[in-house]
């Protein structure tokens, strides 16, 4: 364990009685970055409802009031004054995104089209992650860069007088890259198209034309999607906008009641967006008792209340191409494959390397740690669970400032025989501050021994 007078913050998690109850997990993180995105971009006035107050997304925030967007919280709303499309101001100190890649990227994205300099620093985490996959396509609208070696930051961007539209085929899965060039269209001339081969969530999409750009989304005949935008037209602000709770998070207090004898819990107001359902998907296939309750449409969204019971999983095969739809949620699913009967094989991961951590190799370490039988391949990996979680527990995982690491092996530990650790539970704050109040309002025990 590493010793926490570097101010890491170690948290043990261990077996107690069953979960339960109800509980609302955070907003969406995606749409509320990009809720503060739109919003400060276009003219007018856009109030938010429940947006995820989480430091990636705080820090969204203030990158967009130093560009010259006005964000101010009253009561539980956040209130955003857009600059209007194409007149965002230079800002004049460094933009600071800690640990958030969605932030990072999009905004790059944002500015990458302004002609002005623009300078990106982050966390250890996001320094060490690729940016050149935002960068290589931004060159092409005529974009200067100044990057520390491989593409990572800390670097400075400066857009072109005039950005050149692009046609661009999005060389990976991946919605940051796909949104961060459809970000720079918006203030370049004429078309801009982004070909996705696979489709990814559709949040920016979806809500460039809630502000009123002007997108079309086709499917050719290979079923790649071809995203057009009309760039340099003007944005109008949403009025009020609903930020539905984010799945993603759901997947914890989800997995653990699965996972824990006697469970029975309501997750309410979840994301059921198909773009970000296929670990729902995958957990029905592995046997799990999810009830998907009151479907209903809130601003522009599905979402459903989940009523998930404790249950007897089997392991499955996972497709590659399902990989998109719960690329946050493998870590979250080897844990709930660790209780399985038999062997659940995830395929088409080579993405979860370039994440917080390397997520793949972080999952492998954690399961080593606690005595799980688990395969790692080069993009791929395989559990082996134990039901009723006998002999498993009792290690300590290493976390590499990943929030998702933190929770996911704290959810072991709410279920194996003896209590797991983290090294470090501060970068749970980036996207479930309330994790550790909420799974233990659940009666889960977790704590700092
Ligand atoms: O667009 C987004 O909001 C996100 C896209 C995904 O990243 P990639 O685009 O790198 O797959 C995901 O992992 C991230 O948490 C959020
Ligand atoms: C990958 C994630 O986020 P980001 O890329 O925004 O850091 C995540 O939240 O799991």
């Amino acid at each position: 364990m590493q010793p926490t007078d570097q101010g890491f913050r170690p948290l043990t998690a261990r077996r107690r009685g069953a979960l339960a109850g109800r509980v609302r997990v955070p907003g969406d993180k995606s749409i509320s970055h990009r809720a503060f995105l739109f919003g400060g971009l276009a003219a007018g006035t856009t109030r938010i409802h429940g947006l995820l107050e989480g430091e990636d997304v705080l820090a969204t925030g203030r990158a967009m009031a130093a560009m010259g967007a006005r964000i101010e919280k009253q009561g539980d709303v956040y209130v955003v004054d857009g600059v209007g499309n194409g007149a965002l101001l230079e800002p004049e100190g460094v933009l600071d995104f800690g640990n958030a890649g969605t932030g990072a990227r999009l905004t790059m994205g944002l500015v990458g089209a302004y002609d002005f300099a623009a300078t990106f620093v982050g966390d250890a985490s996001l320094s060490r992650r690729p940016m050149g996959r935002v960068l290589d396509p931004l060159r092409l609208m005529g974009t200067q860069v100044v990057a520390r070696s491989g593409d990572r930051l800390p670097l400075s961007i400066h857009g072109p007088r005039m950005a050149a539209p692009i046609a661009y085929r999005v060389p990976m899965a991946s919605a940051q890259v796909k949104s961060a060039v459809l970000l720079a269209g918006l203030n370049a001339p004429g078309v801009t198209t982004v070909i996705e081969p696979v489709a990814t969530r559709d949040h920016t999409e979806k809500m460039l034309r809630g502000f009123g750009a002007a997108i079309e989304v086709t499917t050719d005949a290979a079923g790649a999607r071809h995203i057009a935008l009309e760039g340099q037209g003007s944005l109008a602000a949403a009025g009020d906008l609903t930020v539905p709770g984010d799945p993603s998070s759901a997947a914890f207090p989800l997995v653990a009641a699965l996972i824990v004898p006697g469970s029975d819990v309501v997750i309410e107001n979840v994301l059921m967006n198909p773009t970000r359902t296929g670990l729902i998907e995958t957990l029905l296939e592995m046997g799990a008792s999810i009830e998907i309750a009151d479907r209903r449409n809130e601003g522009g969204e599905d979402v459903a209340d989940l009523n998930v019971r404790h249950s007897a999983l089997t392991g499955v095969t996972v497709p590659p191409e399902r990989a998109p739809s719960m690329i946050d949620e493998y870590p979250a699913l080897a844990i709930a494959a660790s209780f399985a009967e038999g062997t659940t094989l995830m395929q088409g991961l080579d993405e979860l390397r370039v994440k917080e951590s390397d997520r793949l190799s972080a999952v492998a370490r954690g399961l080593e740690a606690n005595g799980i039988t688990y395969e790692e391949g080069r993009d791929s990996l395989a559990v082996t669970g134990t039901p009723g979680g006998r002999g498993l527990g009792g290690g300590t995982v290493v976390t590499h400032l990943d929030h998702r690491i933190a929770m996911s092996f704290l959810v072991l530990g709410m279920a194996t025989e003896r209590p797991v650790s983290v090294d470090d539970a501060r970068m749970i704050a980036t996207s479930f501050p309330a994790f550790e109040a909420m799974m233990t309002g659940l009666g889960a025990a977790i704590g700092s021994a």
